[in-house]
């Protein structure tokens, strides 16, 4: 076994790093990877709690940057062995305009791959997502599919086919000659619908909830089920594939691997029930309390409402014609592919997903009771 200097020799980079996605891995690495010399954390906005990151053995970079901004991503990235790039604009609810998306998630990856090829590092993680796949345009269900289920996958919205594109870039890129001569290997994780501290949706639904009375009325139908993720299994996926990509280039190299576990499959309603009901909300009706058309209409409203007062405000509420059609489309995976390549099994079961992201809303909104 190497002595402890030479065990702590790699240097890994997180974009995105203090993301919600993000800082899981970031603390995920600092506590499951022992051969961390170097943490560098690159992120548009960098959080106070990295701060107390700066006290353990492994030295902590915090890098203010910006994706978009080529020079910015090759100086994070020279002398790095790994790069895990989760940074992007997760926007579905027209915070931000379609250049804006394209620009921060298909170039700012495009600026993350040419960093590599042009100072040296041979390991790219990249978090794309299940949306890669779906729900496509015409609502088909993906029931319990896999990696290789055939599925159209035809997107309009600027967030999923930024996804995609950028996904394509990574695979693409795999076997490209880096600085040095050896080849470039990555990798591409798409995680289903995150859950876990620090997810903002879910303290929206929270603080929509406490708004209507302690109560969430029901819009879509709980047989349609949606896959989901705890963001600690997430973060796990992504070290093991991080640490395996190495010694199993010729199998994991240009992949892409679902990434969920073994939470239950629920409409996207009910499972959110499962931590804001402990948290006092109740989810009224056993079925849609408004018929879809109406749904689509107030969905439609909405859109006009967020262009009329885009010049005064940002109005970006839950229900738009995308998330809608979203939550009304299955979309759940079965898979052993990460299993089968590279041993992942999820660190947290479902009761431990559960409680934590219980207790994070609890302790984050004072509700505890
Ligand atoms: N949240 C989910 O359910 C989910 C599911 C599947 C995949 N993903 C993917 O996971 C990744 C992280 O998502 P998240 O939910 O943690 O989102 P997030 O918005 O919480 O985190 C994204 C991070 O990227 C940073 N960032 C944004 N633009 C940047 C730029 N130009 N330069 C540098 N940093 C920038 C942000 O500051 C933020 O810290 C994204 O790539 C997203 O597509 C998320
Ligand atoms: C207002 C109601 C109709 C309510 O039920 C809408 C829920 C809606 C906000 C969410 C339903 C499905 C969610 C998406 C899904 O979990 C997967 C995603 C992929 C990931 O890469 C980013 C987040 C998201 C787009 C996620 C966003 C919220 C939903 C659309």
């Amino acid at each position: 076994m190497a002595d402890s200097a030479q065990a702590q020799k790699l240097v890994y980079l997180v974009t995105g790093g203090c993301g919600f996605l993000g800082e899981h891995v970031v603390r995920m690495l600092l506590q499951q990877e022992p051969q961390l010399r170097e943490l560098r954390i690159f992120d548009l906005h960098l959080g106070p709690w990295l701060e107390e990151l700066k006290t353990g053995p492994v030295q902590v970079t915090a890098i203010q940057g910006d994706v978009t901004q080529a020079h910015e991503v090759a100086a994070a990235v020279a002398g790095a062995h790994v790069v895990i790039h989760t940074a992007g604009l997760v926007d579905v609810f027209g915070k931000t305009s379609p250049e804006t998306i394209h620009e921060v998630n298909v170039q700012g990856t495009r600026n993350v791959i040419e960093a590599c090829v042009q100072t040296g590092t041979r390991f790219l993680v990249y978090t794309s997502s299940m949306e890669v796949v779906g729900p496509n345009i015409k609502g088909q269900p993906f029931y319990r599919g896999n990696e290789n289920t055939p599925y159209e996958a035809v997107h309009r919205h600027p967030y999923p086919c930024s996804k995609a594109l950028a996904e394509q870039l990574v695979l693409e890129a795999n076997g490209r000659k880096v600085l040095g001569g050896l080849p470039l290997v990555t990798c591409a994780l798409r995680p289903t619908g995150i859950y876990g501290e620090g997810h903002q949706i879910m303290r929206d639904f929270y603080h929509q909830g406490l708004r209507l009375g302690g109560r969430l009325f029901r819009a879509i139908p709980a047989s349609v089920e949606h896959g989901r993720v705890y963001v600690g299994n997430v973060a796990w996926m992504h070290v093991l594939v991080a640490r395996e990509l190495e010694h199993r280039a010729a199998l994991m190299g240009g992949q892409v691997y679902f990434c969920y576990d073994n939470s239950p499959y629920k409409s996207y309603e009910d499972f959110n029930m499962e931590f804001l009901g402990p948290c006092g909300l109740r989810l009224v009706g056993t079925r849609p309390l408004l018929p879809y058309w109406l749904l689509l209409f107030l969905a439609a409203l909405n859109v006009l409402l967020q262009w009329l007062l885009r010049p005064l405000l940002l109005y970006a509420p839950l229900l738009n014609p995308y998330t809608l059609a979203m939550a009304n489309t299955t979309f759940t995976v079965s898979t052993d592919k990460a299993r089968r390549h590279f041993g992942y099994e999820p660190l947290f079961s479902w009761e431990e997903s559960r409680t934590r992201t219980i207790r994070w809303v609890q302790a984050v909104e004072g509700s505890a009771r």
